[in-house]
């Protein structure tokens, strides 16, 4: 009995509250009759077109088959994906680098690489590839030899070392880094800056940076639009017929300027751009999903098996790796943090001193002759209302932010510079590396890389700065994430965390360095509160391993905890620094009574 009968009998449906224990109940899907419709007339047109073109003799099928595996043109063929797979190669190298060298900070760079881009998006590609055929008429011979000397060390005929072939493929591949270049520019500034941050707090070379951490994030952005780009290339080298290359296009034009069967063989050429252009599209598919890792919440299985599997009806295949398990509890007992060995180690190690430094964003003076000494070992918290220059003072420890004047040193070592005399001489980036891997630094939004698995974000610098031995670096992580509670997430993704855990990592990632310093730019502020207190306690027993901590925090009631130093700034200023008990009970400076009324 269905219960449409059952509540006709008692009262009308719509004053029938819903009962979920009712049994019976019967489920009709709506009904979506524009999409039936849709559908007839789809399948009736394919009917029709399909039946039209298989039946109309003038098609001339036989003539297709005739020629659509015979040996020029499958000759034509190989020529076209040569110089697909050659100029899509070199142009997205070329691409690269100038992508690269339009975002750098030097103009010179930046300028080249733009007026390139300018250049060569503006000259239709069959006017280079003419002119570049033409360059035997130019330049007949190329010479090496010492310039503005009669040194001559070989001689090579133009026309005889560029032939059709190269020429097409230099052409082509000048063309493609053009538009590739903008394309991967575009990926790179897609990155969120935060991860070039992270990055260069962690210490990692710039080309490192770039390869490692900026590249494979900007793919997701540059993959759709650089397929686009080489479907396009597969296509333009059919302009390739100026140069006389027998490639697929011209070999059909002068089979059927023979035979005169012209639509039978433009068929066989579209219908091999047709395949080329769908195993391009399975490759970007496959690509994709691979660049994808990380950076989706539920990660869809590898392409293929996956294919497989729904042919064979059996569903889609598991995801790469399944997912994470439940978190496990934060409060399960852990290896303490830091081991006493490593507080022996790290006794009298970490003084930090902080002279004159002043800062300006254009005409906002951020910090203002700023001087702090910070003992090895202590664990100071800046605290001050929004824009005091705390989080900026925080960024000079490491040299993320340049100092207008002023300088800082950790155990005497400049950081950034090195002294010579009276004059400070800012250090290369490579030197500022290497001093910043002494540095640890923990980012309010934790920074992780998306693309990297969690051991792999703490290996990374390890590995790439440190030099040391990869088992000898994933030892290291799985011991730094049992003592932080997390040993099961090894082989997690950031987004499958919590964003406690994240933070977790971050401090791990930090740890994995062993710096001499660890700076806190508001860890816990872009949590949930719920969450705040399993970081807050990871910070907490750091702060008694004798690493010196700078903690930059909204968290008064932490501050006032974890810190043996309370900093008050405001206005780019240290107004007062004293120990917790004195500032938070008895402020000399007016503006922290002010500050800690509103706040306590
Ligand atoms: N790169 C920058 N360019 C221009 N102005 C900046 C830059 N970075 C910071 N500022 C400005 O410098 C001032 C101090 O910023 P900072 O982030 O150091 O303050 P804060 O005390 O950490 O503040 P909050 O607690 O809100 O994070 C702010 O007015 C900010 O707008």
């Amino acid at each position: 009995m269905t219960v449409t009968a059952d509540i006709g009998e008692v009262a009308s449906p719509r004053n029938v509250p819903f009962s979920p224990d009712r049994q019976g109940y019967r489920v009709v899907p709506a009904r979506h009759p524009w999409r039936v419709v849709g559908t007839v007339v789809a399948v009736v047109l394919i009917f029709f077109t399909l039946q039209s073109i298989l039946t109309n003799p003038r098609w001339g099928w036989d003539v297709f088959a005739r020629f659509f595996l015979s040996e020029p043109v499958l000759v034509g063929l190989a020529r076209t994906l040569l110089l697909t797979v050659l100029a899509s190669a070199l142009g997205f190298l070329l691409g690269t680098l100038l992508a690269f060298a339009r975002v750098s900070p030097s103009p010179l760079l930046s300028g080249v690489s733009w007026a390139y881009i300018w250049l060569l998006r503006s000259i239709p590609l069959i006017v280079l590839l003419l002119v570049l055929n033409n360059l035997g008429y130019l330049y007949p011979t190329i010479d090496v030899g010492v310039p503005f000397t009669s040194l001559l060390f070989a001689q090579y005929n133009t026309v005889e070392m560029f032939t059709p072939f190269w020429v097409a493929v230099v052409g082509l591949s000048l063309n493609q880094a053009a538009f590739s270049a903008e394309i991967i520019r575009g990926g790179i500034l897609s990155v969120d800056q935060g991860q070039h941050e992270a990055a260069a707090a962690l210490g990692l070379s710039r080309r490192r940076q770039a390869l490692s951490i900026v590249l494979p994030q900007a793919m997701r952005a540059i993959l759709p639009s650089g397929f686009n780009e080489m479907i396009g290339l597969a296509k333009s080298t059919s302009m390739v017929y100026v140069l006389a290359l027998p490639e697929l296009f011209y070999t059909v034009q002068v089979i059927y300027k023979r035979n005169l069967e012209v639509i039978p063989l433009l068929m066989v050429a579209t219908i091999w751009y047709l395949i080329i252009m769908s195993v391009l599209s399975i490759v970007q598919l496959g690509i994709e999903r691979r660049f994808a890792r990380g950076a989706v919440r539920t990660p869809s299985g590898p392409l293929l098996p996956n294919v497989l599997a729904f042919l064979s009806g059996r569903g889609a295949a598991p995801a790469v790796k399944s997912p994470p398990p439940a978190p496990a509890s934060t409060t399960a007992v852990r290896k303490p943090l830091v081991t006493a060995g490593e507080k022996l180690a790290r006794r009298g190690v970490g003084r930090i001193e902080i002279r004159d430094v002043s800062k300006r964003f254009g005409a906002l003076t951020v910090l203002d002759g700023v001087d702090l000494d910070l003992a090895p070992g202590s664990v100071t918290a800046i605290i001050g209302p929004s824009g005091a220059g705390k989080s900026t003072l925080l960024r000079t420890i490491n040299h993320l932010e340049r100092t207008d004047t002023g300088f800082v040193t950790i155990d005497d070592e400049l950081v950034g510079y090195h002294r010579d005399g009276q004059t400070l001489y800012e250090l290369k980036e490579a030197a500022i590396r290497r001093r910043r891997a002494a540095i640890g630094m923990v980012f309010q939004n934790f920074n992780l890389f998306p693309h990297l698995t969690v051991i792999e974000n703490i290996i990374e610098a390890p590995v790439s700065v440190q030099g040391v031995a990869r088992a000898e670096a994933v030892e290291l992580a799985k011991d730094l994430l049992a003592r932080i509670g997390l040993p099961e997430k090894a082989d997690a993704y950031p987004r499958h965390l919590s964003g406690g855990q994240q933070q977790r990592v971050a401090i791990a990632r930090a740890l994995a360095l062993k710096p001499k310093v660890l700076l806190f730019d508001e860890p816990t502020s872009a949590l949930d509160p719920e969450l705040v207190g399993e970081v807050l306690d990871v910070i907490k027993e750091l702060a008694t391993s004798g690493t010196t901590m700078v903690i930059v925090t909204h968290e008064i009631g932490f501050a006032r905890e974890v810190a043996d130093t309370i900093v008050f700034m405001e206005g780019g200023k240290i107004l007062e620094v004293g120990t917790p008990s004195r500032v938070f009970t008895t402020p000399t400076h007016q503006r922290t009574r002010e500050f800690l009324a509103k706040v306590l």
